[in-house]
């Protein structure tokens, strides 16, 4: 028997279950997503699912079930089970979907903590950070920036002083795996039933981490994988673990690279402390860009605000301005298809 309450079941999910029309059935938690089915957490253990027709009916792949998820299924055989409904999502971590410009890609929702992970070597990047930042603050979920292998070689003083525009809205924790003192505050940071997606590179320590905080191993580290010959197969999986008297864990393996899903200008500049000189700037609907006499330019050019921040501000807003006017373009796609099979039906009336 699994208590759903130590997954993040609560009233407001119960609540969100009586609107459905499947409310009589079982509830349960998408922990893995693979190709051909769903692993879920139920009441009763866990079970491997299928979509059912109707689910699948008319929805885009970003609303397809992702880890994460509460849904609803009809049970079948012994550990078997369809999916006949999606409870609404809530705090949903997206990306943009590769390989395409404005698509979405759900990767964890109903998530309250986000650990953005870097290690401590070559593979620390502030730019890199600020766009896990934005896209997590974005859904509401909290960022946490955990700095990992801190028992290499590194210059903790130009660390601080590259995070330091962003130090007041983002926790940071320096971790390494041979000192568990530096792993305790983390779990302390939990409480019981907070859901924590983890997101990184490839090799800067998640696994590795999330061992360490449940104390057991319950991710096989990438060495572990390679020697078994599994590699590729375990990195595809996201996968779902329990803390202790804590909160849920949720690792996403497969994600390489990180598009922004997301448009909005103020919550970037607010992030990147940039919003003060925005909002001293003159001209309504400025981009900060080139005009002539914006006031963010000017702090840029008196030295008050860093290049490099405003490099990434510049950076951030045009991959989401990219994002958002092709969702657009799509939208009014979508309207000038609905009004073309609106006037056949009209014709076909007549
Ligand atoms: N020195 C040091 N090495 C670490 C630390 N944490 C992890 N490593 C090593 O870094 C390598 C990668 O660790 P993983 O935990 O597999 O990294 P991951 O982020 O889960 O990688 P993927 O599964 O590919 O996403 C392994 O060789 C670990 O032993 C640390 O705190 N210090
Ligand atoms: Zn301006």
């Amino acid at each position: 028997m699994n208590n759903l309450s130590l997954y993040g079941w609560n009233d407001n999910l119960f609540q969100l279950k009586q609107n459905s029309a499947y409310k009589h059935l079982f509830h349960g938690r998408v922990s893995a997503v693979n190709k051909t089915n769903y692993e879920v957490i139920a009441e009763h253990g866990v079970l491997l699912c299928e979509l059912s027709g109707n689910v699948l009916y008319g929805r885009s792949s970003f609303e397809l079930p992702c880890t994460g998820d509460w849904i609803i299924f009809q049970p079948f055989d012994d550990n078997k089970g369809i999916i006949v409904d999606i409870l609404p999502r809530k705090h949903t971590l997206y990306r943009r979907k590769s390989g395409t410009v404005s698509e979405r890609q759900a990767i964890a929702s109903h998530i309250d903590k986000a650990f953005i992970v870097q290690s401590l070597d070559a593979n620390f990047s502030v730019r890199r950070m600020e766009r896990f930042m934005f896209q997590v603050l974005e859904e509401n979920i909290q960022p946490i920036l955990i700095l990992t292998k801190s028992d290499l070689e590194f210059n903790r003083h130009q660390v601080n002083e590259s995070l330091k525009h962003i130090d007041r809205q983002i926790p940071v924790f320096f971790t390494s795996i041979l000192s568990p003192e530096t792993i305790l505050p983390i779990r302390k940071f939990v409480s019981q039933g907070e859901s924590i997606v983890l997101v990184g590179s490839s090799g800067v320590g998640k696994s590795s981490l999330i061992n360490a905080l449940c104390e057991r191993t319950v991710f096989l580290t990438s060495e572990i994988s390679k020697s078994s010959g599994k590699g590729r197969h375990t990195s595809t999986r996201r996968e779902m673990v329990l803390m202790d008297d804590s909160g849920i864990l949720i690792d996403t393996p497969g994600v390489r690279e990180f598009g922004l899903a997301s448009d909005n200008a103020e919550a970037l500049a607010d992030m990147l402390d940039v919003s003060a000189f925005a909002e001293s700037c003159r001209f309504k609907n400025c981009m900060h860009i080139d005009e002539p006499g914006c006031a963010v330019v000017e702090a840029v050019n008196s030295g008050i605000l860093e290049p490099e921040v405003y490099n990434s501000y510049l950076k951030l807003r045009k991959e989401s301005w990219h994002f958002s006017t092709s969702e657009y373009e799509k939208r009014k796609r979508a309207k000038s298809f609905a009004r073309i099979s609106d006037e056949a039906k009209r014709i076909k009336k007549r």
